[in-house]
């Protein structure tokens, strides 16, 4: 109360501001003293101030909620600060940057955390000053590489328990044909069969074949011609390129249908292109020689009449069971369509056997829907509706080749008898076993759906087996469409400018004796146009005019490519210089080397077209020309497919290139007269 009225006086409030002066000043003085001791051990170097201290001090003081986070030493902070402009700083993450110096010094937090509280600087200011340090940047841990996911966790994904299940195979796994051995004789190979065999050089079973020949030939149940209430697992394969897979298929076929009383059309072979028809043909006639099949192709080469007098041999209307004049039929898909749509009497109710080869380059195309159709066709077009009393009846799909009494499935299509169905019928399907067979093959989920396979077996030829891990590795591949590629290839790569090209291809014709070549370029036209410096090169260097370099591309009559072809094969032509057109399947031994002049632009391409070499076992060398500009693409494309380090990078030297350069300059020179004429 009487203080109260002190203060109310002016008198008594003067003299109490003299005592306050008097006091401030004590107060001033002291504090002024205080700072000149701490300043020399606060600040280390002249170019720091006094706020500064306090910033560093603060710095520490903040540090007790983030210290367990951050390893890194307070210098990092201080560097981070230095980087930005003041303005932006957020002081709270600089903290967390700069953990122990609290640890260290506790006393010096506790002491600028009063500072600051005094002095009321703002957190951002404290940030803003703070010194320079040398960094250390927090240190992460390792990374590791993660461990593959178990076969449980992938069906958890909801991945195809096929493809998790699926067998691996040993690439380098053999079976000899003729043994007394009771393992070797489940092969389910007739003595005829392995006879045949053994007069074409065949004494042993590749990998893939070790394990699809006795898969669908040892179960003497699944022999049989129709299977309607007991029907065969359908088949995907996944193999390296050149390992094998077209006898895999063509054996099991051969074998199955000899037992075969009447023509009918058993096994289908559907295949991308007309070169791999005619060479899959080869294979199933120098096998089945003896066994009385017949056997057709359909690719367009000939006339639609032409193909059909070949395919049919009764054309009149609603013949029962169709009509075939060959036992199995090697097509492309277009063509197959064709028959299936416009020759009366083309069947397939008797198919025994589809075979997709190439799958996965087949089923990206869609072509007039042909799967779907040609699927349709192997199964009983059957509409149930009911008729005016009530009981149901059976229509047929008017299109439908008439049904005769071999294909069981089929018989209740029999136009004039109703089937009335009651639960007692026995569920039949379809005889027709799927066989897929691919280097690459898909587990795109809406293409595995439209093959409608059978309880499907897959059969990997990677890795070995009996060590879980690599099985495993196995499946996963499959599963992320990985590529196996033969033990015996090996595979280079030369980065160079676009313009270097043509002369790397010299070097590797007249320095390094690439020879037995398929050189792979993007288009017809480049193929041509290389073709053409390459001649004019080798006119001004006679002494290599022996080698014989040929374009082969799509612009060629089927005539011609065949010509050129053999030619190769005969070694009469010892450079083939092609598009992609040849690069899935097409079977030549001694192609020893391939050459992609112009990088292919995905991993399948690569895949197939370095598959044209090192084939059935044997060596081969694959280049690849990769342009400045592309070669981070090319290596990402590998990495991603788990193969840069199986690609080595071959350096050229001017040195090794100068030999070339004159010879190349005048043929160049004559390239740009012979386009401008
Ligand atoms: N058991 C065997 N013994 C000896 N040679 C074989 C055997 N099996 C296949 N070959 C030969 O191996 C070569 C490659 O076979 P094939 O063309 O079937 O391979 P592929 O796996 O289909 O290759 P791609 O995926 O490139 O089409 C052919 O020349 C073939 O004659």
């Amino acid at each position: 109360m009487a203080l109260a009225s002190v203060v109310g006086s002016g008198a008594l409030q003067e003299a109490i501001a003299k005592t306050k002066t008097k006091a401030k000043k004590r107060y001033l003085k002291a504090k002024k003293d205080r700072r000149k001791k701490r300043k020399p051990a606060a600040v280390p170097s002249g170019s720091r101030t006094e706020d500064a201290t306090h910033d560093q001090d603060s710095e520490g003081e903040d540090e007790d909620d983030s210290a367990a986070e951050v390893t890194s030493s307070p210098a990092g902070s201080v560097h981070a600060v230095d980087a930005e402009p003041e303005s932006t700083h957020r002081p709270k993450k600089r903290r967390k940057l700069s953990p122990p110096a609290e640890d260290e010094n506790p006393e010096v937090k506790s002491t600028a955390s009063a500072e600051d509280d005094q002095i009321g600087l703002s957190p951002t200011t404290n940030v803003a000053r703070l010194p320079s340090a040398p960094v250390t940047l927090p240190s992460f841990p390792l990374p590791s590489h993660p461990d593959a996911p178990s076969k449980a966790t992938l069906a958890l994904q909801g991945l195809d328990k096929a493809i998790i299940e699926a067998e691996l195979i040993e690439p380098r796994r053999r079976m000899p044909i003729q043994s007394t051995d009771a393992g070797e004789a489940a092969l389910g190979l007739s003595e005829q069969t392995k006879k045949r065999l053994q007069e074409l050089g065949i004494t042993e079973l590749f990998a893939v074949q070790t394990a699809v020949v006795p898969f669908l030939l040892s179960n003497t149940k699944h022999r049989r011609l129709y299977l309607p209430y007991n029907p065969s697992q359908d088949v995907c394969v996944s193999a390296p390129t050149g390992s094998g897979k077209t006898l895999a298929y063509v054996l099991p076929i051969v074998e199955l249908l000899s037992s075969r009383a009447v023509t009918r059309l058993r096994a289908l072979v559907v295949l991308p292109t007309r070169d791999l028809v005619t060479q899959v043909r080869e294979t199933f006639e120098a096998v089945s020689k003896g066994r009385g099949l017949k056997i057709g192709t359909a690719t367009g080469q000939h006339s639609f009449a032409h193909e059909q007098a070949q395919l049919i041999a009764d054309r009149s209307p609603q013949l029962q069971g169709g009509s075939s004049r060959v036992d199995i039929l090697i097509c492309t898909p277009g063509r197959l369509i064709d028959h299936l749509t416009g020759t009366p009497n083309f069947s397939l109710q008797h198919l025994r056997f589809l075979v997709i080869d190439e799958a996965d380059r087949l089923l990206a195309q869609s072509f007039q829907d042909w799967l779907a159709q040609v699927l349709s066709a192997t199964r009983p077009q059957v509409i149930f509706s009911c008729g005016s009393d009530g009981a149901s009846s059976t229509l047929v799909h008017e299109d439908a080749p008439a049904p005769d009494g071999l294909a069981p499935t089929f018989l209740r299509l029999l136009r004039g008898i109703s089937h009335d169905r009651t639960d007692l019928d026995e569920t039949q399907e379809t005889s027709c076993q799927k066989l897929l067979f691919s280097a690459t093959l898909t587990r795109d989920p809406s293409k595995i759906a439209a093959l409608n396979l059978r309880d499907p077996r897959y059969f990997v030829v990677q890795g070995s087996p009996g060590d879980a891990a690599a099985e495993e590795d196995g499946v996963l591949d499959l599963v992320l469409e990985k590529y196996s590629m033969p033990d015996t290839l090996s595979e280079h790569m030369i980065v160079c400018e676009s313009a270097q090209k043509p002369l790397m291809l010299f070097h590797l014709v007249h320095t390094l004796g690439v020879k037995n070549a398929l050189v792979f370029t993007k288009s017809a036209e480049s193929t041509v146009r290389l073709v053409k410096l390459f001649e004019f090169f080798k006119e001004f260097r006679p002494t290599e005019a022996k080698i014989v370099l040929r374009a082969y591309s799509s612009d060629l009559a089927p005539s011609a490519r065949k010509d050129i072809l053999d030619k190769f094969k005969n070694q009469e032509i010892h450079i083939l210089v092609c598009s992609d057109l040849i690069s899935r399947g097409i079977d030549i031994s001694h192609v020893s080397h391939v050459v992609s002049y112009d990088a292919p632009v995905d991993m399948r391409k690569y895949v197939h077209r370095v598959g044209r070499t090192a084939r059935a076992g044997r060596d081969g060398d694959a280049w690849t020309l990769v342009e400045e500009q592309e070669a981070r693409y090319f290596k990402s494309m590998l990495k991603e497919a788990n193969h840069l380090n199986a690609v080595k990078r071959l350096r050229v030297s001017e040195l090794d290139l100068a030999p070339l350069i004159s010879s190349y300059e005048s043929a160049l020179t004559k390239l740009k007269e012979a386009y401008s004429r």
